[in-house]
């Protein structure tokens, strides 16, 4: 029997610094989140980061916390549970990272006799960080623990028509009644590093303002192409005007050279250009979450007014919007049917 096994990103179990700390340890402990020699990596999170990171960020998950639980994972919920709604397959709902393991969603199909999985990462974009890390972590533990189901993986969505349609058609709705001077597409950042790390072709990427622009196999594993290419696709969609929209990326860890420009700097650059009503898409994200109800929707409105800026909104996420229910369970329903997976 076929199921489907939805993947996001996790979150602690409560917003206090007992609980921060040990998914953040998990999380940055990762090798595809922080990329370095094993050795190095346990100096930069367990020696550096975790004495006073989690602290700082229980403080900011506080902040967003909802009575049922952290929003990222209620959303996730909410989401999974009206897709079930709209296909006969058993619909499983997994964490990269915290409590609720991929271990635990494919135990739970496993248990409805299900042999062969559709893997959903709940991410638009491609990146080792988020995906490919995802999609490694399923396989190793179907290799481990579940050897007789099958995986198949969903591609990243980043530029298919149906996902930009009902991107396009959200913002819209949340662009209503608001006279906006700019709209700013803030994606999640990740270090330059990784995108160099992941071109095949080891000479595409120079993450100069040109080579996402060029056709290159290096795009099917480039985050800043795959970014750009969704805001160009959905700026297309709405007919935005070109003068009126820009990229940018958020949320980076000091020392590196992050994707830029910053999402931050780019508030109070346009704030000093004199624009005074700013909305800010967040598209790297399928759910709400402390990276856009905290840094976005708080933080950022902060930024942009102490900068000059008058008047700010974020538009929320996907979440669980029904035209994008509909979307996933279509294709979901489709590679049920007869395999066929969305391009
Ligand atoms: C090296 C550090 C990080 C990389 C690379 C990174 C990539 C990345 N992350 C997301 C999605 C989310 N990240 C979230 C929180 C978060 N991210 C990092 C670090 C890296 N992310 C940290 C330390 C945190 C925790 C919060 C904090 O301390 O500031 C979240 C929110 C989770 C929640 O519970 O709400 C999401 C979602 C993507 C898509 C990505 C690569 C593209
Ligand atoms: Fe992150
Ligand atoms: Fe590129």
């Amino acid at each position: 029997m076929k199921g489907v096994l939805l993947v996001n990103l996790g979150s602690p179990d409560s917003p206090t610094p007992k609980d921060v700390k040990p998914y953040l340890d998990e999380f940055l402990m990762d090798e595809r989140v922080i990329d370095t020699p094993q050795w190095l990596r346990n100096i930069i999170v367990r020696g550096i980061i975790l004495r006073t990171r989690p602290k700082k960020s229980a403080e900011a998950y506080a902040k967003i916390w909802w009575k049922e639980g952290s929003p990222l994972i209620v959303i996730s919920q909410r989401f999974a549970e009206k897709v079930g709604k709209l296909t006969k397959m058993p619909v499983a709902l997994g964490m990269r990272y915290g409590s609720m393991t991929i271990n635990k969603a494919l135990q739970e199909l496993n248990e409805k006799g299900v042999d062969e999985v559709l893997l959903v990462p709940l991410y638009p974009h491609y990146a080792m960080s988020s995906y490919e890390t995802v999609v490694v972590k399923t396989i190793q533990e179907q290799q481990e623990n579940f050897p007789k189901i099958k995986i198949t993986t969903l591609p990243a969505f980043y530029k298919n028509e149906e996902y930009i349609k009902v991107l396009s058609e959200s913002i819209a709705k949340g662009l209503k009644g608001f006279d906006y001077d700019h709209i700013l597409f803030s994606y999640h950042g990740i270090p330059e590093r990784h995108i160099r790390k992941n071109d095949p072709t080891r000479f595409h990427c120079k993450i100069d303002g040109n080579c996402c622009n060029a056709n290159s196999v290096a795009h099917h594993t480039c985050y800043r192409h795959q970014c750009f290419d969704t805001t160009k696709r959905v700026k297309a969609y709405l007919n935005l005007h070109e003068n009126k929209v820009s990229n940018s990326f958020q949320s980076r860890l000091p020392n590196d050279p992050w994707l830029k420009p910053y999402t931050d700097f780019e508030f109070e650059r346009l704030a000093k250009e004199g624009k005074k009503n700013l909305a800010v898409v967040t598209a790297a994200f399928v759910s709400d979450c402390l990276e856009t109800l905290e840094e976005i929707a708080m933080e950022g409105k902060n930024q942009f007014q102490e900068a000059g800026g008058e008047n700010y909104i974020h538009i929320p996420c996907l979440n669980d919007d029904d035209a994008w229910v509909e979307v996933m369970a279509k294709w979901v329903n489709e590679w049920e049917k007869n395999g066929a997976l969305p391009v």
